[in-house]
């Protein structure tokens, strides 16, 4: 029997990750191949025409899966009856500006988008921030969305995971698929922490770790942790844009995992809000390892912590909390 359609509400959709995202969406990379999908869009009112042709494009691309588009300027329309909210609607950071520069102009928003999806949304809607500073915009829709499930807002960290695999396979000469288990810890942003002690590679006959086989801890704790942590800011250079294609294509594994659940062995970056595991400060969104089933996430526990990642875990964890008092300071 065919399923019933899940609604997908994108925001911002007319910009470069949701131009890249929702034919992602329509062809099955989110929610898996036999699952229809009707695509809620919402950006602003100067986006609307763009925002019409993205509507057009999707009709004209006859996707399927894809059951419907509302492609709306109105909060309220946009997220009517959504069971999951991907929230990529915001300033962008440009060439040059930091991240705090882009804050207060992105609080407001979320924490006015925060009442139209606990007023509107699916009661059990699952959200994915991706929009920057991701974590904090998503501790300010949760703060402001207080009827949605804490366990269900999250932001986007598996980009940075992602790119945590890319460079280890790159520097092994080994398939990106048979690296895992990096963990990025806390913050998206240049004091994230991409971990590999954990981490392993396939090589046909066993995993061995990762550390084992670069064999060279001064590129681990150095090069290796620098570039992930830059990977963005390097973009953003070359392009003169945000990574659109490997964002949309990262949201889509996140939710993917979240919903259909992570392979067994295997686990994946998420901002999450802190319990307190690993000696996190609880009340801010950080980054941790999780693995997920039955569509609920729990952080992967008792791994070993060295004092190099220690400290490193902590000085992001420190930079969220800040951002969250200057978050505040923005909205008063
Ligand atoms: N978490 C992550 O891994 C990543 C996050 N990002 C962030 O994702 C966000 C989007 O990036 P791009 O698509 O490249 O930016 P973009 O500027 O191309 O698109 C943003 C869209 O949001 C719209 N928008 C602005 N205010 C809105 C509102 N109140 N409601 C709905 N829509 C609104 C704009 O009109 C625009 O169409 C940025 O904040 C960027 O920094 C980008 C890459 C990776
Ligand atoms: O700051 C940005 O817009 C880009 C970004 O987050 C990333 O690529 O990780």
């Amino acid at each position: 029997m065919a399923k019933d359609p899940v609604r997908v509400l994108v925001t911002g959709a007319a910009g470069q990750i949701g131009y890249a995202l929702v034919p992602m969406i329509a062809r099955g990379a989110m929610l898996g191949p036999d699952q229809p999908v009707i695509i809620h869009m919402l950006d602003i009112e100067p986006a609307a025409e763009a925002l019409k042709g993205v509507k057009m494009e999707l009709i004209d691309a006859a996707f399927p899966l894809l059951k419907g588009v509302v492609a709306t300027t109105d909060v309220v329309e946009a997220c009517k009856g959504v069971d999951i909210a991907v929230m990529v609607g915001g300033f962008r950071r440009k060439e040059g500006m930091e991240r705090k520069d882009v804050m207060s102009k992105n609080v407001s928003i979320y924490k006015a988008q925060a009442s139209a999806l606990e007023q509107h949304a699916a009661p059990d809607c699952k959200v994915l921030v991706v929009a920057n500073p991701a974590n904090t915009n998503a501790l300010i829709l949760k703060e402001f969305a207080p009827s949605i499930p804490e366990k269900n807002i999250t932001c986007l960290t598996r980009l940075d995971h992602n790119r945590a695999l890319g460079q280890i396979s790159e520097k092994l000469s080994v398939h990106v698929s048979d690296v895992k288990n990096v963990i990025i810890w806390g913050n998206h942003s240049s004091t994230q922490y991409p971990d590999v002690n954990h981490a392993t590679v396939n090589t046909g006959n066993a995993l061995k770790p990762v550390r084992e086989l670069v064999g060279d801890d001064h590129w681990l704790n150095a090069d290796f942790i620098t570039t992930v942590q830059q990977r963005g800011a390097a973009i953003i250079k070359a392009r003169k844009l945000s990574s659109a294609l490997s964002a949309a294509s990262s949201a889509c594994d996140h939710v993917r995992d979240w919903v259909l659940g992570t392979p067994k062995g295997t686990w994946v970056s998420m901002g999450v809000y802190s319990d307190g595991s690993y000696g996190i400060p609880p009340g801010i969104i950080y980054s941790f390892p999780v693995t997920c089933e039955k569509e609920e996430w729990s952080i992967v526990q008792g791994l070993k912590i060295d004092e190099f990642s220690r400290k490193k875990m902590d000085a992001t964890a420190k930079e969220l909390v800040e951002e969250k008092s200057l978050a505040y300071s923005c909205l008063n």
